[in-house]
């Protein structure tokens, strides 16, 4: 049996789900992309290979083996975009929650029934269909759960608005002793510079007191500027919007000095080194084509 625990980003990680690139279905039409990134690429003809993301998700793979971190991975399903574990369920402290997903993506879910028949089947929720909620959405911080979502009434005209008020409601009452502090994210469905999909992509805590976040990510200052004043001014990474196209914001941690980053992210990670922390440089420049990059495509089981 996998003994769930998570309650934060960056704690020493001993258990992981990481996604597949195997079987991803080749080139979608226009309309069956779900995020602006994607559209752009198939558009542009510059669409990631499935055997170029099968290396890049195989060079994380060796990164986890390195660090002695147990991996499981999703069943394949035939010609499926299964890369991105994160958000078909989360797991705060002991308990998986099953993710409310895009009805596009429910099958991945089918897909790692082998992972959780190893939990102890009290502590696997799900909330009611209405409430909509994506793992990329969601990070427990210590005492606290930050939850990105969108808050305007158009959510539905919205494919890449992904976790709503109902679900955050619901998240509070499922952990009555976390703080859930939510922040409603820029979306665009045409523009990949103007769209947080998850907050993931515009935000991550790192190491033990710093966070990379870009601020056009957020649609209300205050909101931006509460995270800011809570890790504190000078403990914050700011990324400009090439960086969070290129999503600077989704890298991963394996410990509070050891992180899972992309080769090209230069200034980032010229400035993790600088806090002590092990940057291990992997190539993720085709996944990231998809709008996810390396937390995207981790779903953390165990921390310590
Ligand atoms: N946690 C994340 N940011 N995941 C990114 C998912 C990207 C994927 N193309 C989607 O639109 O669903």
């Amino acid at each position: 049996m996998i003994k769930l625990n998570v309650n934060d980003e960056t704690s020493r990680l001993r258990s992981v789900l990481l996604g597949t690139a195997r079987s991803n279905g080749g080139v979608p039409a226009l309309d069956e992309a779900y995020d602006p990134k994607s559209m752009l690429h198939i558009k542009q003809k510059t669409y990631p290979k499935e055997e170029d993301m099968v290396r890049e998700i195989e060079a994380v793979e060796a990164v986890f083996n390195k660090y002695g971190v147990q991996v499981f991975r999703p069943k394949i399903i035939e010609n499926y975009n299964q890369i991105f574990a994160r958000d078909i369920g989360f797991v705060i402290d002991n308990v998986f929650i099953k993710a409310n997903i895009l009805p596009d993506r429910e099958q991945e879910l089918d897909a790692i029934q082998h992972v959780l028949s190893q939990i102890d089947p009290e502590k696997i929720i799900r909330f009611p269909e209405e409430a909509h909620i994506e793992g990329g959405d969601v990070m427990p911080h210590g005492d606290y759960i930050f939850v990105g979502t969108y808050r305007g009434k158009d959510y539905p005209d919205y494919i890449i608005a992904r976790t709503n008020m109902k679900a955050v409601e619901y998240l509070q009452k499922a952990f009555p002793n976390k703080k859930v502090v939510s922040f409603n994210l820029r979306k665009s469905n045409t523009n990949a510079y103007e769209n947080a999909l998850h907050l993931d992509c515009c935000f991550q805590p790192v190491g033990d007191k710093y966070a990379i976040i870009h601020k056009n990510g957020f649609l209300v200052e205050e909101e931006y500027q509460w995270l800011v004043d809570h890790f504190g001014t000078e403990h914050v990474f700011e990324i400009t919007a090439e960086e969070m196209f290129n999503m600077n914001s989704n890298i991963f941690s394996i410990a509070p000095d050891v992180v899972i980053s992309e080769r090209n992210f230069t200034r980032l990670n010229e400035w993790l080194r600088s806090k002590g922390i092990t940057v291990e440089e992997v190539p993720y420049a085709e996944i990231s084509k998809q709008e996810g990059l390396l937390r995207c495509s981790t779903l953390p089981l165990v921390r310590e």
